[in-house]
C-alpha cells in the first residue's frame, strides 16, 4: 500500500476515477510519475467499491518471473543430474536440445499464466514444438510431460490435475511470440548454455520482461554458479548445488540471492579503473565468440589476467557482482543475435551499474523482434573502463578488417 504521499496523489486522483472505470476492462493498470519515479495504479475489477490500490510497477511480475525461473531450474538440476547421452535430441539446426530445455520453457510459461492471469499473455522463447509433434518426437514428449507433472507435484504450490501432452505442446507454443516495440512481452531462454549445460558446466534460465520495446525486468537463474564470488581464474560448479538468482527491475537496482531462496542481497559491478586489474568474461565456446580477437582487445587495455570462460548469461550475473569486470562477445560472421541471449542479463548488468553496448557504442535494441542486430559484437563493463573498451574494440576491428 502507498505511503502518505501516495494517498494524497490518489484523493487527487480521484476526479479522473470514472474515466478510468469506463477504461477499465481493457486497461486494469494505469501508470504514473510519483516524485519523477513510475507507480501503477490498479482498480479493483468491483467497479461499485471504488478502491483504489497501488503497488510498485512490475512488482508481481517480478515475483512470477522469480518463481518461473526458480522452479524451472529445478527442473533442470534434475535433469543435469541424470544426463545421459540419448537425452541429447538434435534439432534440424543441429543444435543440442534436451528435455529440460522443452520442460523449463513449459513450466516457465505455466507459471507466468498462473500467476499473472488477468493480462494479456505473450512470449518470445527459443524453443517451439515442431519436432515434438512428430511421430519420433512421442517418448520425449512423454518425457517432458513426467518431468514437467514431477517438479509441479513436488514444488505443490499448484494444485491442478497432471498436464496432458496437449498441454505441454500448448505451453511450449506460447513461446510464438514475436515481440516488437509495441506492448508487454516476456523474453525467455529456457536453458540458455546449453553446451555448457550437456557438459555439466554452467547455464542459466534467462527470462525478461519486454514493455514498449524496452526491458523492464529481468531474471537469470544460474544454477551452478555458487552464490559466493567466483573470483578469476577459480570458476567451479557450485558445490552444495545451491546455485545463484540474480534479478532486476528499472530503476530499482540489481539483487542476488542464493537459488534456494535466501535473503537478497544488492550487486554493484566491480568499481575497478584500471585495465591491468580487470579480468575478463567471454563465452567457454570458441565457436560462439572469437576468442583471438577478444586477446587483442585485453592486450591492447593492458589486462593482465587470462580470460575467464563460462558458457551463456552466467556471465552477466558474475559480472553483476562484481566477479569480473568486462565480458567481450564477438560471435563469427553471419550469426545473429536473439533477444533472449541477452535481455535478462543486460537489466541485471545495467541495473548493477555497469553498462552494455555493441562494438560501435550503441546501446541494444530489444523492439525489433526475436532478433537483435548489432555492430560486430557485444562488450560489457562499467562505466569508468566503457571508454577506454571501446577504443581497443575500435582498433582491434580495424587491425582485424586491414588484415582480411
Ligand atoms: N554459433 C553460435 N554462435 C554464438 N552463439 C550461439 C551459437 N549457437 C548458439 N548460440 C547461443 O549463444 C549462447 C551461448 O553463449 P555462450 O557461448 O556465452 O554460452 C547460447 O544462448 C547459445 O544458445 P543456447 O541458448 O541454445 O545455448
Ligand atoms: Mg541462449
Ligand atoms: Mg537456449
Ligand atoms: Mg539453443
Amino acid at each position: 500500500m502507498g505511503t502518505p504521499t501516495h494517498c494524497l496523489r490518489a484523493i487527487t486522483l480521484r476526479t479522473d476515477f470514472s474515466f478510468c472505470h469506463y477504461l477499465e476492462p481493457k486497461f486494469p493498470n494505469y501508470f504514473f510519475k510519483l516524485n519523477k519515479k513510475p507507480f501503477s495504479l490498479s482498480l479493483s475489477s468491483s467497479l461499485s467499491s471504488s478502491t483504489l490500490s497501488f503497488s510498485m510497477p512490475y512488482e508481481r511480475e517480478l515475483a512470477a518471473a522469480k518463481k518461473a525461473a526458480t522452479l524451472a531450474s529445478r527442473l533442470c538440476q534434475k535433469v543435469q543430474r541424470v544426463l545421459l547421452q540419448s537425452d541429447v535430441h538434435s534439432k534440424s539446426d543441429k543444435s543440442p536440445v534436451t528435455v529440460a530445455d522443452y520442460g523449463s520453457q513449459v513450466l516457465v510459461s505455466f507459471v507466468l499464466e498462473r500467476e499473472l492471469p488477468s493480462v494479456p499473455f505473450s512470449i518470445v522463447a527459443e524453443e517451439d514444438s515442431g519436432d515434438l509433434r512428430t511421430e519420433s518426437g512421442q517418448d520425449t514428449l512423454k518425457r517432458i510431460t513426467d518431468l514437467v507433472n514431477d517438479t509441479l507435484a513436488n514444488d505443490g504450490s499448484y494444485n491442478v490435475s497432471p498436464l496432458t501432452n496437449e498441454d505441454v505442446l500448448r505451453a511450449i507454443d506460447n513461446g510464438k511470440s514475436d515481440g516488437g516495440s509495441v506492448g508487454r512481452h516476456w523474453v525467455l531462454d529456457p536453458i540458455d548454455g546449453t553446451k555448457g549445460f550437456v557438459r555439466g558446466d554452467q547455464y542459466a534460465i534467462a527470462l525478461a520482461l519486454l514493455d514498449e520495446g524496452k526491458v523492464v525486468l529481468g531474471v537469470l537463474a544460474c544454477p551452478n554458479l555458487p552464490p559466493t564470488s567466483i573470483g578469476s581464474n577459480q570458476l567451479q560448479s557450485s558445490s552444495n548445488g545451491v546455485g545463484s538468482l540474480f534479478f532486476a527491475k528499472v530503476g530499482h537496482g540489481a539483487y542476488t540471492q542464493a537459488l534456494d531462496g535466501s535473503t537478497q542481497t544488492r550487486v554493484h559491478v566491480t568499481d575497478i579503473e584500471n585495465p591491468e586489474e580487470a579480468s575478463f568474461f567471454e563465452s567457454y565456446e570458441a565457436a560462439h565468440s572469437l576468442h583471438a580477437l577478444s586477446s587483442s582487445i585485453a592486450e591492447k587495455l593492458g589486462v593482465k589476467a587470462p580470460p575467464v570462460r563460462i558458457d551463456s548469461q552466467a556471465k552477466y550475473g558474475a559480472l553483476s557482482r562484481g566477479d569480473g569486470a568486462i565480458y567481450l562477445r564477438f560471435p563469427h560472421r553471419g550469426y545473429r543475435e536473439k533477444i533472449w541471449d541477452h535481455a535478462a542479463g543486460c537489466i541485471v548488468v545495467s541495473e548493477a551499474g555497469g553498462i552494455v553496448m555493441d562494438a560501435a557504442g550503441n546501446p541494444l535494441d530489444f523492439s525489433k523482434g526475436k532478433f537483435l542486430d548489432v555492430v560486430a559484437g557485444i562488450i560489457v563493463t562499467n562505466q569508468k573502463l566503457m571508454p577506454s573498451l571501446l577504443k581497443a574494440v575500435k582498433e582491434a576491428l580495424n587491425e582485424k578488417a586491414s588484415s582480411l
